[in-house]
């Protein structure tokens, strides 16, 4: 290996999903496809440059995110799920910093509504929307992605379709307090995990935080910037695709006294479903390597994040 290329640190890859026409069978298409595939089979993660959710989009949903932060414990906690932090936790012994509110089956406007509806009684149609908007805006992102895993995977006819049926959507918003630490001191905020669904699409406020792990072991920072998401595979995608796809270990760390936001949506096997991967991708030479499971069954034995 050539000395410069040694000591260059190794950055997650950023690709273009800009293109107003980024559509299957374009030239374009194809050579986004080929810096997924890559980026997932090496990293398990990417950045995504996404302006079709609008930066001032992003903004003024992060800031109503410190309303709904600042609502009473006690309503927040309404909001219960029977899969582990799929509805409201906070200020667990090993997450000091961190609060989640979760919307599981979010893809569904009467379930976001339901959600308002316990956060606030007396009405909250603003916030409603922003996260109906929100939730269709970054699933297109995630049917592009898994479209281009199977299409390179050459399936797309026989599974893209189920994949796509067999998808509940989970809306996470997540605060993390600032650390009291000296600055230049980092504090956990989110232990180091893999994320057992498809695929998880993150943006976050101005305070940065996200690290994911390399295939050598290093934490690099996952940055964003007003118009890009982090994109990463979960065990799930990995399962799926016999192992050709890498799920991305990652963690957030906190540093400063400075809150911060972040968003996610998580594309979930649905209950019942049986992650397996397709016989076409099985063979001689790709063993199966995952024993088929459902992904909530997963979720519900989570003691630990
Ligand atoms: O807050 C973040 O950026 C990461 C959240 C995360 O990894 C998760 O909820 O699974
Ligand atoms: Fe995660």
């Amino acid at each position: 290996m050539a000395p410069e290329k040694e000591n260059t640190p190794p950055e997650i890859p950023k690709i273009d999903f800009s293109a107003p026409k980024l559509q299957p069978g374009t030239e374009n298409w194809s050579e986004v496809r080929a810096k997924v595939m890559n980026a997932l089979e090496s990293y398990g993660c990417f950045e995504a440059v996404f302006p079709r959710v609008s930066p001032e989009a992003r903004r003024t949903f992060l800031s109503s995110l410190e309303d709904l932060f600042a609502l009473p414990v006690e309503t927040k906690e309404r909001n219960v799920s029977d899969i582990p932090y799929f509805g409201y936790f906070g200020r667990l012994p090993y997450l000091p910093l961190m609060e989640g509110i979760g919307i599981f089956n979010a893809g569904l406007p009467a379930t976001v509504q339901d959600f308002c509806d316990l956060m606030w009684p007396q009405g909250n149609p603003n916030f409603r929307e922003m996260v109906i908007s929100l939730v269709g805006q970054i699933k297109e992102l995630d049917h592009m992605v898994r479209r281009m895993v199977v299409e390179s995977l050459g399936v797309l006819d026989k599974y893209y379709e189920s994949h796509i049926e067999s998808t509940e959507y989970l809306f996470r918003m997540m605060k993390y307090r600032g650390t009291e630490r000296d600055q230049g001191t980092q504090q956990q905020g989110l232990v180091e995990h893999t994320d057992s669904n498809t695929i998880t699409i993150l943006f976050q406020n101005h305070v940065m935080g996200l690290q994911v792990q390399t295939k050598d072991g290093d934490w690099i920072p996952a940055e964003t910037s007003p118009e890009s998401f982090i994109v990463l595979a979960g065990a799930s995608l990995m399962a799926w695709t016999n192992g050709r796809v890498h799920a991305a270990h990652h963690r957030v760390m906190m540093e400063g006294k400075e809150e911060r936001y972040s968003v996610a949506l998580f594309s979930v096997p649905r209950a019942g479903y049986l992650v397996q991967a397709p016989e076409e991708l099985v063979d001689e030479k790709h063993p199966l390597l995952f024993k088929p499971f459902d992904c909530i069954e997963i979720e519900l034995e989570k003691s630990g994040y």
